[in-house]
């Protein structure tokens, strides 16, 4: 072992070249990612077979790996009446959005396009809540002629906005208001969405007032109250703050004869990606149970990431190694165009083999290595100072990608968008086409004009 060894923590050793991910270790905390004599597999699929028949970049998802995380939450908040509404934005491929709503989820959306994915998938529109500070008229009405199951509420201009548009069509709308506690999720400034200085919400302090209004308003139906403090939350004590000041707007609107039917504590519930100890979803209900059992309201969760970044996996191959003087680039096929997180939040998410070094971990058989794509952008990076072994033509996986990956890929550079499998036991299947090159102008226009 390298003399540079700095720490060890069951999972990544720390040296002054970099950061050495145990793959065996890691898969140890993902669901349904394993190791078989040496070899990456998911569920009872080979990861090695994937990448030949799908090539590469291709995301990976276990359905498996899904259902247990809604298992979990169903079964940890067992005790009181609830609703998973998955965040369709963590990962919105219509196979995903099937396979929860025979699970019986309900679905949180931001868009008429979120809306339209999860009724083609299969999902009911009464279990979906409309969160997002931008509502348009043409998402309300979409959402209203669809019987939405609630649309939580930003603004005092989007609760006109909703009032009309419900008067027009003769309809009444279901609202909550989505409040802003002022509460620290303690996360990355990015995905904190529960500060006062954050776009989101109606202020505390305002909330009660605005509730005044609303039920003052001819097509507006009350019926809840709605929070989201963040996202990648790893403590609780953010969502019993957030709770806890909930609960007192609840009493307060109880006196003023507002009686609500459910309330929403929104998503935010972190992963592990590397060595985070993110509160299980169990400890996590442990904590608010007591609170929301004594409250006796029906009580609406959010999550995204937590229920699929674990069960995905995007695969890349190595295309150019290029070791310089000072750093070693290895130039793979997948890049931030397709998971930008690294990018964008300069998250770690780690980087494993498909097979693992016969002769067990050995950091001196490492180099240290920047895992990053062939986009012209500094920032073009999926990983930093990672000691693997790697020749040209080697398969990666990234872990944790099953959430804010795809969803979040674009075009730049030109660049097709992934492909997207699904593996159920034995059974893989294509659930997203690679794009085509084609398809990516296909519907721009030549300028008739041009001499
Ligand atoms: C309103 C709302 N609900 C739910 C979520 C899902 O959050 P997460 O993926 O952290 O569970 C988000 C994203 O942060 C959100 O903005
Ligand atoms: N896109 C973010 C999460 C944003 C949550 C959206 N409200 C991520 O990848 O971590």
């Amino acid at each position: 072992m390298s003399e540079t060894k700095l720490q060890a923590d069951g999972v990544t050793i720390h040296t002054e070249q970099g950061m050495y991910v145990d793959p065996a270790a890691l898969t140890n905390h993902l669901p349904e990612l394993h190791y078989n004599q040496g070899e990456l597999w998911m569920e009872q699929v080979s990861i090695h077979e994937l990448a030949e028949c799908y090539d590469t970049p291709c995301y990976v998802y276990s359905q498996q790996a899904i259902l247990d995380v809604y298992q979990a939450y169903s079964d940890s908040f067992a005790a009181i009446d609830h609703q998973i509404c998955y965040a369709v934005k963590a990962n919105s491929n219509l196979a995903v959005l099937g396979v929860l709503a025979t699970a019986g989820a309900g679905f949180d959306i931001v868009s008429r396009g979120e809306l339209m994915r999860v009724l083609a998938a299969g999902g009911q529109a009464d279990k979906v809540v409309f969160s997002g500070v931008g509502k348009t008229k043409s998402d309300i009405e979409y959402a209203l002629t669809q019987g939405i199951g609630c649309f939580n509420v930003e603004s005092i201009s989007e609760l006109t906005l909703i009032n009309e548009v419900a008067t027009q069509l003769d309809k009444r709308a279901p609202i909550s208001l989505r409040v802003n506690p002022d509460v620290d999720a303690k996360t990355h400034p990015y995905i904190s969405t529960g500060l006062k200085d954050n776009k989101f919400g109606i202020a505390h302090e305002e909330a009660v007032a605005v509730y005044e209004k609303a039920a003052a308003l001819s097509h507006i139906d009350i019926v809840g109250i709605d929070c989201h403090i963040g996202s990648q939350l790893t403590e609780v004590e953010p969502f019993i703050a957030a709770l806890d000041k909930v609960i007192e707007l609840v009493h307060s609107l109880r006196e003023k004869g507002i009686e609500l039917r459910h309330i929403d504590l929104g998503g935010g519930l972190g992963v592990r990606y590397i060595d985070e100890s993110p509160v299980s979803i169990h400890d996590f209900a442990q904590a608010l149970l007591p609170k929301l059992t004594e409250l006796g309201l029906p009580v609406f969760f959010e999550p995204g990431r937590s229920m699929v970044a674990n069960a995905g996996i995007l695969l890349t191959r190595v295309d150019v190694l290029k070791p310089t003087a000072h750093k070693n680039f290895a130039i793979v096929d997948a890049a931030m165009n397709d998971l930008i997180r690294p990018a964008l939040y300069q998250a770690e998410m780690a980087v494993i083999p498909m097979t693992l070094p016969s002769e067990g971990i050995d950091t001196d058989d490492t180099q240290p290595w920047d895992i990053v794509g062939a986009i012209c952008e500094t920032g073009d990076f999926l990983a930093k100072d990672r000691l693997l072994s790697l020749a040209t033509g080697d398969v990666l996986a990234i872990t944790g990608a099953g959430a804010y990956g795809f969803t979040m890929s674009s075009n730049y550079n030109s660049r097709p968008r992934a492909s997207e499998v699904m593996v159920a036991g034995s059974h893989h299947q294509l659930i997203r086409k690679r794009e085509t090159t084609e398809a990516l102008y296909a519907d721009e226009i030549l300028w008739q004009n041009a001499k």
